[in-house]
């Protein structure tokens, strides 16, 4: 435990759980309650919302807590001191909000879209029972509005004023995510609108999003993502651009086609399941084993996969590698960036700016959030049994290393669908299954986060027996 600093201060409360006197210790990395001198809530700093004291001395702190099943929950700690303590009081408010906030900036102003029918339908549930009080507590004004239909989004963030807000937080899933996105980027005035950050809080399927941010464990707990809403550092992600049919619109995650399209937009029907929904998907798809014929132009820098990894670790060790890294051969020579094509029958096409497209599926191990490179799989059909040993590993990106499972960086790509039907979907979002052409937006977007990607699992070493 660490040491204990200066700031300290007994209160009377009536709190439930505890007895009349409690104090409270600020130490190093953390602010301690104790009771009769036994330690009962330790929090760090960076989970403390707000703390205040008021006229009638008294003294109230909010601060987001790990309970059930590790989530963060809101949690309160008021009660009154002795006039005697006002300066101690003080300086005790000072500390921990200073502790807290660091050089964040307090009280961000957000718009809170809140889609009711994301995901299994919670978000409305989900805002008034937990994620409006976090805002309230956190002292953040929030404009909320509950989205009517599809589209609203987007109709919303095309005309919002952007000097009203500091963020967009989005209670959903990904699709409303992309909405937002792309009414940003019809703004008037694009440009500044593209600046404003977009928060994900997960209430969808898949949540990719947020899972990317926070990681797979923190990615699905509201209360984590509010945090980040409310604390977290301003960070640039690439976007694409995606042309389908003339149309050109904007794609934050990902595209696919196959397998993976159909076990997401196949499964609409199953919403009420959850994330459960895509393993569905994925068993039924295992058993129709459909091929899709397919022409996939890559602009890429054709490179083998263990030079891949190095690029990327030697990014994660040193984060001192620039947007170019991956243009390059580890020799530091420049290696041409070339167009390729490949046509054949495969399993799956997915295209993706983020390590997992769900909690339990790192399909893309080197994404990166801002190194002007799409990840481009192609993997090839497969046995039922060659697809059920696929799942093997797949929250870690086992599945990399497969000698049926193409990976590629690359700036832009176009694909050309030959089968005449099926699913194609960007974003978790059904778009026609037609030809399109997707290029990297470097740095397009904003957000709030860590500054990179929290995916820190890979399956980094190419299996001995690899398949
Ligand atoms: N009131 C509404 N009625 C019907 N559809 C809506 C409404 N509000 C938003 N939508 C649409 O709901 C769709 C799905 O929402 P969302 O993507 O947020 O959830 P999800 O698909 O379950 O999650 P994920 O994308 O993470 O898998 C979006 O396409 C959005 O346009």
């Amino acid at each position: 435990m660490d040491a204990q600093l200066s700031p300290k201060l007994t209160i009377s409360t009536n709190l439930k759980g505890f007895k009349h006197s409690i104090s409270l210790c600020c130490m190093k990395t953390t602010l301690s309650v104790y009771e009769s001198g036994k330690l009962k809530i330790n929090v760090p700093f960076g989970q403390i919302l707000w703390c205040e004291t008021s006229l009638n001395d008294t003294f109230n702190l909010s601060l987001l807590r790990k309970q059930h099943e590790k989530k963060l929950v809101l949690f309160t700690v008021s009660g009154s001191f002795a006039a005697t303590f006002r300066q101690e009081a003080s300086r005790l408010v000072e500390f921990v909000m200073e502790k807290a906030y660091g050089d964040s900036p307090r009280q961000r102003r957000f718009k809170v879209l809140v889609n009711p029918k994301g995901g299994p339908g919670t978000a409305g549930r989900i805002f008034g029972t937990k994620v409006k009080a976090m805002f309230e507590a956190a002292h953040c004004p929030i404009d909320v509005v509950f989205t009517q239909y599809s589209r609203h989004g987007y109709e919303i963030l095309k005309n919002i004023n952007l000097g009203d807000y500091d963020g967009i937080a989005v209670l959903s899933g990904d699709g409303l995510v992309h909405e937002v996105f792309n009414g940003l980027a019809d703004h008037e005035n694009s440009a500044l609108a593209l600046e404003m950050p977009v928060i994900p809080l997960p209430a969808g399927s898949a949540n990719g999003f947020s899972v990317a941010l926070l990681g797979p464990e923190e990615g699905l707990d509201v209360g984590a993502a509010v945090l980040n809403a409310i604390k977290g550092k301003k960070m640039k992600i690439d976007l694409c651009s995606i042309t389908q049919n003339n149309k050109r619109s904007i794609s934050f995650l990902s595209q696919t086609v196959g397998l993976m399209a159909d076990l997401d937009l196949g499964t609409e029907h199953l919403r009420w399941m959850g994330d459960a929904r895509f393993v569905a998907g994925y068993f039924w798809g295992v058993i129709l084993n459909k091929t899709h014929d397919v022409t996939l132009e890559i602009k890429t820098n054709v490179r083998d996969k263990q030079d891949m990894v190095k690029t990327y670790k030697s990014f994660k060790s040193s984060k001192s590698l620039t947007d170019s890294s991956f243009s390059t051969n580890g020799n530091d020579e420049e290696v041409t960036e070339e167009w390729i094509t490949i046509e054949k029958p495969v399993g799956y096409i997915y295209a993706g700016k983020i390590p997992f497209v769900s909690k339990d599926f790192m399909q893309f191990p080197l994404a990166l959030c801002d190194d002007g490179f799409i990840d481009v799989v192609l993997q090839e059909r497969l046995s039922r049994l060659g697809w059920l040993k696929n799942m093997d590993g797949a929250d870690k990106g086992k599945q990399y290393w497969l000698s049926s499972q193409h990976y590629y960086k690359a700036r832009a790509y176009r694909l050309i669908p030959h089968t005449p039907h099926g699913y194609c979907s960007v974003d978790g979002e059904r778009f026609q299954y037609a030809p399109f052409e997707v290029e990297v937006l470097p740095r397009l977007g904003t957000t709030f986060g860590h500054g990179a990607w929290a995916a820190d699992k890979f399956y980094e070493d190419a299996p001995k027996n690899n398949r």
